[in-house]
């Protein structure tokens, strides 16, 4: 994390290459995501995890891409390269992500795929028991992928929000668009996958520098998005506060 707690956080997801993980950390990127999905052309081996993410030395926080994962994909994912967060990109439910945050004591954001308005009702459970919340666009019934679609989705939806969380905004952003999008809604970090790459799963280290440095010119462009400050030092404690009697 930056000096500034409010700094916007540029998450680059879907890196499974020294090139493209080194090009991430080189443009300063905060989070590096890696996802454990078979289906995805992002997809990373956990034999091959290791020895990549051991390339991030501290320089940007771990993020483990997972969907509707069991205990024992969550554990073999944390014995493989012990990620900092938790990304849940499934039909994880609120209980489920607070049982998955107890057991393995990770930070877990919890993606929320939106359409409409009515795909944040359930907003409040997940801010109770997630550390932050991802925003992306709600694929299509039958999509292959919950995620990494390079599909925007109208970022009105989600313009207002404030639910003591970090909130980060993703789906369909690029370095074209992302100053748009945050001058649109305030967020708290942006997160891109498809919008750095030249084909599915394939990064372009130049796309992946030119959009650090359009979300950080965008960021510094407008007042910071709100007072809430993150966490940045593990897992802060959700455990419902006993009221003083
Ligand atoms: O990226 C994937 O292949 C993926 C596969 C399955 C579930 C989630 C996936 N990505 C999640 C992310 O955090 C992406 O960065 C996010 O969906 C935005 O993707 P994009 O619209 O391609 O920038």
């Amino acid at each position: 994390m930056g000096s500034d707690d409010r700094r916007l956080e540029v998450k680059i997801c879907g890196l499974k290459t020294a090139e493209a993980l080194d090009a991430a950390l080189d443009a300063g990127a905060d989070l590096v995501g890696f996802v454990h999905f078979p289906k995805s052309p992002r997809h990373l081996a956990l034999a091959e995890a290791p020895a990549l993410v051991a390339r991030v030395g501290g320089r940007a926080r771990t993020v483990a891409l997972l969907v509707d994962p069991d205990e024992a994909l969550l554990a073999e994912v944390v014995a493989a390269f012990s990620p900092d967060l938790l990304q849940l990109h499934g039909k994880e439910t609120p209980a489920r992500v607070a049982a998955i945050r107890a057991r393995f004591g990770r930070e877990v954001m919890k993606a929320l795929p939106v359409a409409s308005r009515a795909d944040l009702d359930n907003l409040p459970a997940y801010a109770e028991v997630a550390d932050r919340i991802l925003f992306d666009a709600k694929p299509d019934p039958g999509a292959l992928l919950p995620g990494g679609n390079g599909r925007p989705f109208d970022w009105h939806l989600v313009a207002g929000l404030d639910v003591g969380r970090p909130l980060m905004l993703s789906g369909g952003l690029t370095a074209d668009n992302v100053s748009q999008a945050l001058s649109e809604v305030r967020m708290d970090g942006v997160d891109v996958s498809s919008g750095v790459e030249d084909a599915p799963g394939v990064k372009s280290p130049a796309k992946i520098r030119a959009f650090v440095a359009a979300a950080r010119r965008a960021a510094a462009g407008f007042p910071d998005p709100s007072a809430r400050a993150f966490k940045a030092d593990g897992p802060e404690d959700l455990s419902p506060k006993v009221r003083a009697s």
